[in-house]
């Protein structure tokens, strides 16, 4: 069933997503991606802002953190009056902000998570403070999905770095076992080869994702990109491991887009045109 066919009177209307995110001025990550994937996916996108960076396709200059109470009162007030279908949890920034995104996730939001456990950008700055960990993995399994890449499913696991895919399948399920995730999407952008492969565990199957590794630097938004995808998409499709898929197809798309741009003289943003589907 899908938010369009199911109510008295309101068949056109697209699912409702929330995006609680940073903001990134370039455009190439942060809620900028996330209100550009979920329009081109067909949802109406929502959010909510945890920190504004001063930011480019060079690196982060600055971070400038919104107190948590008033990350509260922005999902509180848009609650009270807007039905959710599904939720992008990004940047969190500090560890008062992870745990009063665990307080709205555990009674307010109405709708599943899929969280993006965002520790550090592509250009090496960081976007999650060292102490605020630990409650990232009391986040965890609060979410519906959560999307770490190579980095994150290390530093949640206290491990080693996935070497390969088979490392990555051991850590995503370790992610559902021992820190009680109920589903694990493992991507690997940061390895090598000439695919780039991401693992999906949902405590029962493992699946590969894979799709032809892009030769490019392009890469700022891929992370927020996917993991609002897979929120866009889960609304319309039959299952998550369905989103996560049709999510996968949506940024390498994106990612193919970028080429050429030319949009900074760092790592460009992906790109959401209108025809990024079907070029996958
Ligand atoms: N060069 C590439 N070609 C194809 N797919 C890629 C490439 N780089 C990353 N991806 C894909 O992009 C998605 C995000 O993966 P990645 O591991 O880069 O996450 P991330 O580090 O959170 O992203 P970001 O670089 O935005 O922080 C995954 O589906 C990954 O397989
Ligand atoms: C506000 C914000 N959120 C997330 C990212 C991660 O994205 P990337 O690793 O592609 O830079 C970012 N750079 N900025």
């Amino acid at each position: 069933m899908t938010p369009t066919d199911t109510t008295d009177g309101a068949a056109t209307r697209p699912p409702v997503v929330l995006s609680i995110a940073g903001s990134d001025p370039s455009g190439g990550a942060g809620i900028q991606a996330d209100l550009k994937t979920f329009s081109a996916l067909g949802a109406y996108g929502c959010a909510a802002i945890t920190a504004l960076t001063a930011q480019s396709t060079r690196g982060v200059t600055g971070v400038h953190v919104v107190p948590p109470e008033f990350v509260t009162a922005q999902v509180r007030t848009l609650v009270d009056d807007v039905a959710l279908d599904s939720v992008k949890i990004g940047m969190l920034a500090d560890a008062a902000i992870v745990e009063a995104v665990g307080e709205l996730l555990g009674d307010r939001l109405g709708a599943p998570a899929v969280l993006d456990p965002v520790m550090v950008a592509t250009s090496g700055d960081r976007l999650l403070d060292e102490d605020a960990v630990a409650a990232m993995r009391e986040l965890v399994p609060r979410a519906a999905v959560i999307t770490p890449n190579l980095h994150e499913a290390a530093v949640l696991l206290g491990t080693e770095v996935a070497a390969d895919v088979a490392a990555m399948e051991r850590q995503a399920c370790q992610l559902v076992e021992r820190l009680g995730a109920r589903r694990v999407l493992l991507k690997g952008g940061h390895a090598t080869g000439e695919d780039a492969v991401d693992v999906w565990f949902d405590g029962d199957r493992v699946e590969l994702l894979r799709a032809p590794r892009v030769d490019t630097r392009n890469t700022h938004g891929t992370g927020c990109t996917l993991s609002s995808a897979v929120a866009a998409l889960f609304p319309q499709r039959a299952s998550w491991l369905e989103a996560a898929r049709d999510a996968k197809d949506y940024l390498t798309g994106a990612l193919r887009a970028a080429d050429g741009l030319g949009i900074g003289a760092g790592n460009g943003p992906v790109h959401h045109f209108h025809d990024v589907w079907g070029r996958a």
